[in-house]
């Protein structure tokens, strides 16, 4: 095993692929052809499954503990490498709830929003979809309106300053059961407090033992307030989950999906009906939902014709960031500039970006592409 801390291009120092702990490797030693990974430090992109409490890098989570000294969470960036390797996805669940616990205030939503951005910004994310949890905020006091207009204040601010768009996708956190739910669907629908940027639905949390069926009235009242569905399925159970979130809880991408490859027929009902998946390879080894990196079924996706794209889910708790998960990606399906490229043009087809933002972002990535490709 590599010590993937020496690596000078990998993300941040954190998450669980460290010497002796990692199941396999998944971070910044992914080898690709050689100067793949400068082509895509400067790629634009745009990112469609990564969450708002998830994104809180090193440099957030200090700030934000030191604003609230109470909290479990460390803060130095080494002990947070320990903190952050999980044993299962229940364990994810329960680390990911103590940073959640970090944000107290609207201006604590600000800051994380804001921060998250320009983390974006500095990977080339022009366009980014960020699953926000807003159940477990106003749960925990923060006030309904504020957390609102914090989330709001910040999109407005990172467009202007990072050039950076960000668009929400609000997610109900299944485990915490019906009252999350109608609290999520209140929220995203209610004209008075849904924020001009929401442009999603969303089911996250564990899958085991929280079937999908049981939310489809509040996927039916989203979808009929003009949001599209996205829910996680397939993540940590098996293809009957995917096929409930389609049929149930009419799915347009499918967050993960990863269980898909068990069943040729949903693979070619996603190929067919053209239900984008959203892969977050490296997620999947630290939750612990595949194996190994090789026994991910990205390449399988891609064989049954599905239109895959590439996400980094929680980067920071994962060791990872949206470059190294293209980098992964090339690695896995051995794609070179052309490839990758053409990732990050299915990101942009299967955003919910309007016709002229998706066709502002292809023609930079094309730009990108050939001004590398000729020089
Ligand atoms: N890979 C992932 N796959 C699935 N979800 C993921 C993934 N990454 C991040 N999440 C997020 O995990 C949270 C889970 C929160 C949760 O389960 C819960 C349970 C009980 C009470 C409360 C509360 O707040 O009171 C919250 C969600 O917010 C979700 O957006
Ligand atoms: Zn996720």
């Amino acid at each position: 095993m590599t010590d993937h801390h020496a690596a000078p291009d990998g993300p941040a120092a954190t998450g669980l692929t460290r010497p002796g702990t990692a199941p396999g490797p998944t971070g910044p030693d992914a080898a690709v052809r050689p100067g793949l990974r400068e082509f895509i430090a400067g790629l634009p992109k745009a990112e469609l499954h990564v969450h708002h409490v998830g994104s809180a890098s090193p440099r957030i989570v200090s700030e934000l503990a030191a604003r609230h000294p109470d909290s479990k969470v460390p803060t130095d960036p080494e002990a947070l490498v320990d903190y952050f390797t999980f044993t299962d996805f229940a364990h994810f669940v329960e680390v990911y709830l103590s940073v959640v616990d970090l944000i107290r205030t609207p201006e604590d939503v600000r800051l994380l929003t804001y921060e998250v951005a320009r983390d974006l910004a500095r990977q080339q994310v022009r366009y980014a979809e960020l699953t926000v949890t807003p159940y477990s905020s106003t749960r925990r006091g923060i006030d309904e309106r504020a957390f609102m207009d914090a989330i709001e204040d910040a999109r407005k601010a990172a467009e202007a300053e990072f050039g950076t768009v960000l668009r929400w996708c609000f997610d109900i956190p299944g485990e915490a059961g019906l009252t999350s739910a109608e609290e999520t669907a209140r929220l995203a629908t209610d004209d008075r407090l849904r924020p001009e940027g929401l442009v999603s639905f969303g089911l996250g949390g564990p899958e085991i033992g929280v079937p999908r069926p049981q939310f489809k009235p509040y996927f039916d009242r989203a979808v009929a307030a003009g949001l599209h569905s996205v829910p996680h399925a397939g993540e940590t159970t098996g293809p009957e989950t995917v096929w409930d979130a389609l049929t149930e809880l009419r799915a347009e991408r499918i967050g993960h999906g990863t269980s898909s490859a068990r069943d040729p027929k949903l693979l070619a009902h996603l190929a067919e009906h053209r239900i984008p998946l959203e892969v977050c390879p490296t997620s999947n080894i630290a939750t612990r939902a595949v194996r190994t990196l090789d026994e991910h079924p990205i390449k399988d996706f891609v064989r049954a014709g599905v239109l895959v794209t590439v996400n980094s889910d929680d980067p920071p708790m994962f060791g990872t960031d949206l470059n190294n998960e293209y980098a992964v990606a090339a690695r896995l399906l051995d794609l070179d500039e052309q490839g990758v490229a053409a990732l990050a043009r299915n990101a942009v087809e299967a955003s919910f970006l309007d016709p002229a933002g998706k066709a502002r972002v292809l023609d930079e990535i094309d730009t990108y592409a050939s001004a590398w490709l000729a020089g």
